[in-house]
C-alpha cells in the first residue's frame, strides 16, 4: 500500500450565514498517494479551494479529520508545512524587481540556499528572463515565478490551485508541461482545476467532487475506462431520429454532423432506428474522456443533491 501524502476522512466545512448553514464540504473522503500528479477536479463553487484552505490551515475545518503525510493537521501543520509548496492566492511580489531578485529576497526569508534560486528557474523554465523586471512578465511567466517560490524549500507536495486561471493556450502548456516536469522529478502534486483538458494530459489520478461531495476518485485511465460509453450517430433527418432515441431512453444531443448517443448499446441505437424506419448511414464509437465522465457526475450531482441545509439557504 502506497503511503497517501494527503488524507481527509469525513471533512466538513459548514459557512454559517444569514440566510442559512451552506455546507461546502460534505463529509469528503480524499486519498493522494505519494507521487505524480493528481487532479482534484470540480465545477466552480464545488468545494476545491476551500478543501485547499483548510488542508493548509488557512480555513478552519466544521467536522472530520485531515493528515498531509500521515501528520494529524492543523494540529501537527508545523511538523509537515515544510515539505508542502503551495499556490493558493497570488502571492506579493515586488512589481519593480526582477524575477530573480523577488525570488532571492524570499528564499533569503525562508532561509534556503541561493544555489535554489537558480534551480527553481531552471523548474520553471524562467531561466533567462530572471533579470527582467516582475511588472513586465506575461500571466503565465507571473504564475510560473509563484510556482518557483513554493519550489524553494525544495517540497515533497506541491498543492497549485487553478494555476491556469486566466491564462492563454500558450500559458495553460506552459504551465501543464512545467506541472508534469514537477511529477517526473517525483514532487506529489495536487493540482485543482475545472479544465479537464489540462488535467487528463497530466494527471496519473484524479478525485472529481460536486457541490462539496466526493463524485469518483481513482486512477485517470480507470475513471475513463469504466461505465457508460457514447456514438456518434449520422442520419438524413436528426429531428424524427432523436425522438425515436428518446422514446427508446437513449439521450441524443445534435453534434457537428449527426447525432452523439449516450450509451453502451450500439445495436439498441441501431434497432431503435430501423424500427422506426430511419437508416443510419453512420455509428462511430466515441472514446469516452475525462470531460465526459466529468460531466455526467457532475450533471448528475448537480440535479440530484441539495449542497444547504438548515433554514432555506439555496
Ligand atoms: N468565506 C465564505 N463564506 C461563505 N461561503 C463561502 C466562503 N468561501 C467559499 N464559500 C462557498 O463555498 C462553496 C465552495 O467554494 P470554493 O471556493 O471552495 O469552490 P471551488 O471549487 O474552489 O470553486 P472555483 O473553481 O470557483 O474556485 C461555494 O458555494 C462558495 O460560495
Amino acid at each position: 500500500m502506497s503511503e497517501l501524502v494527503i488524507e481527509t476522512i469525513g471533512l466538513r466545512k459548514e459557512f454559517r450565514g444569514r440566510r442559512g448553514t451552506r455546507v461546502a464540504v460534505h463529509d469528503l473522503d480524499l486519498a493522494v498517494p505519494a507521487g505524480g500528479v493528481h487532479g482534484f477536479l470540480g465545477p466552480n463553487g464545488s468545494g476545491k479551494t476551500t478543501t485547499i484552505r483548510m488542508l493548509l490551515g488557512l480555513a478552519r475545518a466544521t467536522g472530520g479529520q485531515m493528515r498531509l503525510f500521515g501528520q494529524v493537521v492543523p494540529a501537527h501543520l508545523p511538523a509537515v508545512i515544510d515539505r508542502v509548496g503551495a499556490v493558493v492566492e497570488s502571492p506579493k511580489f515586488s512589481p519593480h524587481l526582477t524575477g530573480g531578485r523577488n525570488l532571492l529576497l524570499l528564499s533569503r526569508s525562508i532561509g534556503a540556499p541561493d544555489t535554489q534560486v537558480d534551480q527553481a528557474l531552471e523548474t520553471v523554465g524562467l531561466t533567462g528572463r530572471d533579470r527582467d523586471r516582475y511588472k513586465s512578465y506575461s500571466l503565465g511567466m507571473k504564475q510560473r515565478l509563484a510556482i518557483a517560490a513554493t519550489l524553494l524549500k525544495d517540497p515533497q507536495l506541491l498543492i497549485l490551485d487553478e494555476p491556469t486561471n486566466g491564462l492563454d493556450p500558450a500559458g495553460i502548456r506552459e504551465i501543464r508541461e512545467t506541472i508534469r516536469d514537477l511529477g517526473e522529478r517525483g514532487v506529489t502534486v495536487l493540482l485543482s482545476s475545472h479544465i479537464l483538458a489540462e488535467v487528463q494530459q497530466v494527471c496519473t489520478s484524479a478525485t472529481i467532487i460536486g457541490n462539496g461531495r466526493l463524485l469518483a476518485s481513482g486512477r485517470v485511465d480507470d475513471l475513463i475506462g469504466g461505465g457508460a460509453t457514447a456514438y456518434a450517430v449520422t442520419v438524413a433527418d436528426p429531428g424524427p431520429a432523436t425522438r425515436a432515441l428518446a422514446a427508446a431512453g437513449l439521450a441524443a444531443t445534435p453534434v457537428d454532423e449527426g447525432l452523439r448517443v449516450e450509451t453502451d448499446d450500439p445495436a439498441l441505437v441501431t434497432r431503435t432506428l430501423g424500427e422506426a424506419g430511419i437508416w443510419l448511414t453512420s455509428l462511430t464509437p466515441l472514446r469516452r474522456d475525462l470531460e465526459s465522465v466529468f460531466l455526467e457526475l457532475t450533471t448528475t450531482d448537480t440535479l440530484g443533491h441539495q449542497t444547504a441545509t438548515g433554514d432555506g439557504a439555496a
